[in-house]
C-alpha cells in the first residue's frame, strides 16, 4: 500500500490494557517526532480494546472499532489480557479483542522477526557466539488452527465431570496463502524456508506439509525448503538458531516458537510483529502491528516495561504498510544506538549497563532520532 506524500496517514491506535498504554505513549512521541521533523502527517484515531473496553463498554471490542480498523491505513495495537476481567467469561475475555481483529480483518500472516541487536548479545539466554547476527523471521498463521477450529467448548458429562475440546483445522487454501507469504519473504532474505508442523501425529500437520511442498514445487522451486517437527524445532532453535531463515508454521506452534525466539534476542519486550491480510483490488491490504508479548500484568503500571517491541512494531508499520523505508530504518538505527549507549530496561539489564524505565527509554530513542536527522 503506497500513501501519497501529502495525504494524512490514517492510523487506528489501540493501546489496550496492562502495559499497552504505557508503551504506546512512547510510540506517540516517535510519531510526533516524525510529524515535526520528517514532515509526515498522521490522522490518528485512538480507541479502547480489551480490559479498557470492558471497563467502558462491557465488551472486549465494539463493532465500531472493527469498522475503524477497516477504514485505517494500518492499525497499531498494544496488548490485552488484564486478569481483572477473568470473571467475565471466556467469550468476553480481553483477549477476544485481538482474536476478533485478526479474524474479522482476515489477518492471516503474522510476521515475527527475531533479530539480535549487537548490543544485546550478552542479554540472550544463549552464548553470544551462538546468537550474534541472528535474524530469523517466523511466519505464523493467525486466523486458523486450534485457536479457531470447531468443535470447541467445555461440556458437562453425564457423571458430572467435564470435557474441554479444541480442534485443529487447516484447509488447503489457508495453508497455501501463508506459505506464499513465507516463500516471498525468503526470496528477499536468505532464500530458505523451514515449514514446521507435527505431521507425525496430526492430520492437519500432514496436510500442512503436503500443501507447503506443493506450493513450493509449483511456484517457488528456487527457494530452499525443509520440514521439521515442531518439538524438534523448539530444541533446534536453542541448539543452533542460525540454521533458520524463514520459519512458516500454524497458529499454536508459531505462538510458542516466537516467544521462545524472543529470548534469543534478550527479551519478550524486544519482538515486534506485523499481521497482514490479503491484498485487495485497490492494492491495499489490512494490517495490524503489535508486539508479540501480552499485557504483562505483573509489571503493569510500574513504568518499567520495555517499549522497544512496540516502537519496532511501528517501524514495521512504516515499512510494510506505508513504504517509508527510510523512517523505518532510522527508528531501528535509533533503537540500536540507544542500546549501544548502555541504556537498558529491567528485562534486558546486564552488568555495567544503566537501568532505565519505559519513558526514559522512549525519550532516548527520540533524542537519537534527532541526532540521526541532523
Ligand atoms: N496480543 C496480545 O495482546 C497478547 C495478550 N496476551 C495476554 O496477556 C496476558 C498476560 O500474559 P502472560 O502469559 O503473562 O504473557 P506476557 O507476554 O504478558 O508476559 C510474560 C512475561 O514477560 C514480561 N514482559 C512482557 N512484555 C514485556 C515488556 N514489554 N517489557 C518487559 N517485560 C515484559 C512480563 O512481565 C512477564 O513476566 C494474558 O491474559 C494473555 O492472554 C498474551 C500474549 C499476547
Ligand atoms: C490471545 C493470544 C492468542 C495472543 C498471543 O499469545 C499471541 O498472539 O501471541
Ligand atoms: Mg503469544
Amino acid at each position: 500500500m503506497m500513501t501519497e506524500q501529502n495525504t494524512a496517514i490514517k492510523l487506528l491506535v489501540l493501546p489496550g490494557d496492562g502495559i499497552g498504554p504505557e508503551i504506546m505513549r512512547e510510540v506517540r512521541h516517535v510519531i510526533s517526532w516524525l510529524e515535526s521533523r520528517r514532515g509526515l502527517s498522521f490522522d490518528i484515531t485512538e480507541d479502547v480494546v480489551g480490559g479498557a473496553s470492558l471497563a467502558e463498554y462491557g465488551e472486549p471490542i465494539r463493532d465500531e472499532v472493527i469498522e475503524k480498523a477497516w477504514a485505517a491505513d494500518a492499525v497499531l495495537f498494544g496488548s490485552v489480557g488484564d486478569p481483572k476481567w477473568a470473571h467475565v467469561g471466556f467469550e468476553k475475555r480481553p483477549e477476544v479483542a485481538i482474536l476478533k481483529l485478526r479474524q474479522e480483518l482476515g489477518l492471516f500472516a503474522n510476521l515475527r522477526p527475531a533479530k539480535v541487536f549487537d548490543a544485546l548479545v550478552d542479554a540472550s539466554t544463549l552464548k553470544p557466539d551462538v546468537v550474534r547476527g541472528l535474524d530469523i523471521m517466523i511466519v505464523r498463521e493467525t486466523v486458523g488452527g486450534i485457536y479457531f477450529g470447531n468443535p470447541r467448548g467445555i461440556e458437562t458429562l453425564p457423571d458430572g465431570s467435564k470435557r474441554g475440546v479444541n480442534t485443529e483445522v487447516y484447509t488447503t487454501s489457508e495453508i497455501e496463502r501463508v506459505a506464499r507469504v513465507a516463500f516471498d519473504l525468503a526470496r528477499k532474505r536468505s532464500n530458505r524456508v523451514c515449514s514446521v508442523e507435527k505431521c507425525n501425529v496430526m492430520e492437519s500437520g500432514l496436510l500442512w506439509k503436503e500443501v507447503v511442498t506443493d506450493v513450493h514445487a509449483k511456484e517457488f522451486p528456487d527457494v530452499e525448503l525443509s520440514h521439521m517437527l515442531a518439538d524438534n524445532c523448539a530444541m533446534q532453535m536453542v541448539r543452533n538458531p542460525r540454521q533458520f531463515d524463514v520459519i512458516v508454521t500454524g497458529n499454536l506452534f508459531g505462538d510458542l516458537l516466537s516467544d521462545l525466539a524472543s529470548m534469543l534476542t534478550g527479551s519478550l519486550g524486544m519482538l515486534p510483529s506485523a499481521t497482514l491480510g490479503a491484498v485487495r483490488e485497490n492494492g491495499k491490504f489490512p494490517a495490524l502491528y503489535e508486539p508479540i508479548h501480552g499485557s504483562a500484568p505483573d509489571i503493569a503500571g510500574q513504568g518499567i516495561a520495555n517499549p522497544i517491541a512496540q516502537i519496532l512494531s511501528f517501524a514495521m508499520l512504516l515499512r510494510y504498510s506505508l513504504n517509508k523505508q527510510e523512517e523505518a530504518n532510522m527508528i531501528e538505527q535509533a533503537v540500536s544506538n540507544v542500546l549501544e549507549s548502555g541504556l537498558r530496561t529491567a528485562d534486558i539489564m546486564s552488568e555495567g549497563m544503566a537501568r532505565v524505565g519505559t519513558s526514559v527509554m522512549g525519550e532516548a530513542i527520540v533524542r537519537e532520532l534527532d541526532k540521526l536527522q541532523k
